[in-house]
């Protein structure tokens, strides 16, 4: 099976998270836009959706299901996404597609978080995928003196195939932190988030994924953390 039948596969799976005449949140990037495609054939089942970028917004208007305002729901019953990479404890990578922010922020008020992704992210130790962290630009620099010092080689991301800073849907700057170990993802994550002028860090640990359908030659593979 390649890579994208995984992430078929996972998305497909997911469908049965889905809670009827609730608000889904919705992730981003590939495996999030399976789903998104999968959620397309049940979408009168739902009340409508929140979505974690202008892109999967975007993804989700064009196949006309409703998309909310955060400010405008009491809650989310689940919230549905990929992940760069997830541990065997469900603490994941996330913001490859430098969504990290709006995914935390919607993945904090969501009831279930189920992690959709191809066998490749499941790894023992995170860290092989660079963490991003978003920043706020006047504080770029400060912050990323800041990250160096946890030993790891931070970097500034660029929009493809130019020297210009790549912005986020708010604003913000990309570092990517190459190199680290992460032995204790709860604390790195609240070590980062201590940094002033860090908006968010792409380690989800603290809330991680309560379920993780993970896409193997062997079929979908369902962890409960
Ligand atoms: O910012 C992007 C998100 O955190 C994605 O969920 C993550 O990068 C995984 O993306 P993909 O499903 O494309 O591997």
């Amino acid at each position: 099976m390649t890579q994208d039948e995984l992430k078929q596969a996972v998305a497909r799976a997911a469908i049965e998270y889905v809670v009827d005449n609730e608000i889904i949140g919705v992730g981003t990037g590939s495996t999030a836009n399976f789903f998104i495609d999968e959620l397309a054939k049940i979408k009168h089942r739902i009340k409508g959706t929140v979505a974690s970028s202008e892109a999967t917004a975007a993804r989700l208007r064009g196949h006309g299901i409703e998309v909310f305002d955060l400010n405008d729901v009491d809650g989310i019953a689940v919230y549905i996404d990929g992940a760069d990479e997830i541990t065997r404890t469900g603490a994941m990578i996330k913001g490859g597609g430098a969504a990290l922010t709006r995914e935390k922020i919607v993945a904090s008020v969501s009831k279930q978080f189920v992690c959709i992704a191809d066998g490749s992210k499941l790894v023992d130790v995170m860290g092989k995928f660079p963490l991003p962290v978003e920043v706020l630009p006047m504080a770029r620099a400060s912050v990323t003196r800041a990250l160096a010092k946890l030993g790891g080689t931070p970097k500034l991301r660029l929009k493809p195939g130019t020297d210009e800073a790549f912005i986020t849907d708010n604003g913000g700057v990309i570092v990517d932190v190459a190199g680290l170990s992460i032995t204790d993802p709860v604390a790195l994550e609240q070590q980062i988030n201590q940094i002033v002028g860090v908006i968010a860090v792409g380690l989800f640990a603290a809330r991680g994924a309560d379920v993780c359908l993970l896409g193997t030659a062997d079929g979908v593979k369902t962890l409960s953390f």
